[in-house]
């Protein structure tokens, strides 16, 4: 359970990113956050893992406090809260098995990591995760040389591979096409059901997040104005939160509609057949530390604060 009392989010600059945060999420549920561009978003997914530090109120993860003061104590929250980001954050130039092996660092001595002398038990397990996304035949390849949606599975299994009570995503899908980010949705979905986590998703397209997610939280301005099961987030509802009527941009409609039963049962996996590779994207560059025992944390992510 992840509760929010209160919270606040002052940003360095005195602009007030998170106003009065009053939240509960419960083990197991998958939870789309929509609203508008700078509605506050990402503040409150990276409030949740430390990476935004809460400024007042009162914010924990089952038993843990966030306490953004304290490396050891967020090394540890984040050790089973993991995150996926827009641009996955994969260490292009090693294999997908090592990226996934960095999910591990938590539980590994920093000189086995640098090394990369993984025990085996953890490289069964970074197998068994990169099966359970459907592209363990891609193990011994350059993380570079894979699509952009099998990339962002690449990232996944990695957070799969901390054995995560909460896994927070970042945009997952947003530098995808549409196909694609339908799939690696559905992945995300069924992933989520088979291991009973906690999933919280910042979407920008809505009906990513209708179609997905079991609760929807609107936020505006760094507030939450709207906060109930799909159903009731209605198109005036959405309206609402976004003050603004419907567009063609807020939705990804470019693939069969998908039922929750559908996401639960699927089992199969096309990523051979997701868009180009994205070698050449700058926002796959960014890197972080194969070597860093914090796999919840993020060189670019942290630069970018
Ligand atoms: N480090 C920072 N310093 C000052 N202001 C910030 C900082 N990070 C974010 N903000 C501001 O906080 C507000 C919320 O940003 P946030 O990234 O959470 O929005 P968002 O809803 O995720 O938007 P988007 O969909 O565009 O990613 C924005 O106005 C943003 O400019």
């Amino acid at each position: 359970m992840i509760t929010f009392e209160n919270v606040d989010v002052v940003f360095p600059n005195g602009f007030q990113g998170l106003k009065g945060i009053d939240l509960t999420i419960n083990q197991g549920e998958f939870v789309g956050i929509v609203g508008l561009s700078g509605a506050g978003k990402s503040t409150l997914i990276r409030a949740v893992n430390g990476l935004v530090p809460y400024t007042s109120g009162s914010l924990s993860v089952g038993e843990t406090v966030v306490d953004p003061k304290s490396k050891t104590k967020l090394r540890r929250l984040r050790s089973k809260v993991g995150m996926i980001f827009q641009s996955f954050n994969l260490v292009n130039r090693i294999s997908v098995l090592n990226n996934v092996l960095t999910g591990r660092s938590a539980y590994t001595p920093t000189w086995r990591s640098m090394l990369g002398w993984y025990r085996a038990a953890d490289k069964e397990l970074a197998f068994q995760c990169l099966e359970r996304v459907g592209i363990v035949e891609k193990a011994y390849e350059r993380a570079s040389s894979l699509s952009g949606g099998q990339q962002q599975r690449v990232a996944i299994a990695r957070v799969l591979a901390q054995d995560p009570e909460v896994m927070l995503a970042d945009e997952p899908v947003a530098a995808l096409d549409p196909p694609t980010a339908h799939r690696v949705m559905r992945d995300l979905r069924r992933i989520q059901r088979e291991l009973g986590m906690t999933c919280i998703v910042n979407m920008h397209h809505l009906d990513l997040a209708r179609s997905y997610a079991d609760r929807i939280i609107g936020m505006r301005a760094g507030e939450v104005v709207f906060d109930g099961p799909v159903a009731e987030a209605t198109d005036a509802v959405i309206e609402e939160v976004y003050q603004r009527s419907m567009t063609a941009e807020d939705v990804v409609a470019d693939d069969v509609p998908v039922s929750v039963e559908e996401t639960a049962d699927a089992t199969e996996h096309d990523p051979d057949n997701d868009d180009a590779h994205h070698d050449d994207d700058p926002a796959v560059l960014g890197s972080d530390d194969p070597g860093s025992n914090d796999p919840g944390s993020n060189n670019a992510e942290q630069a970018r604060l």
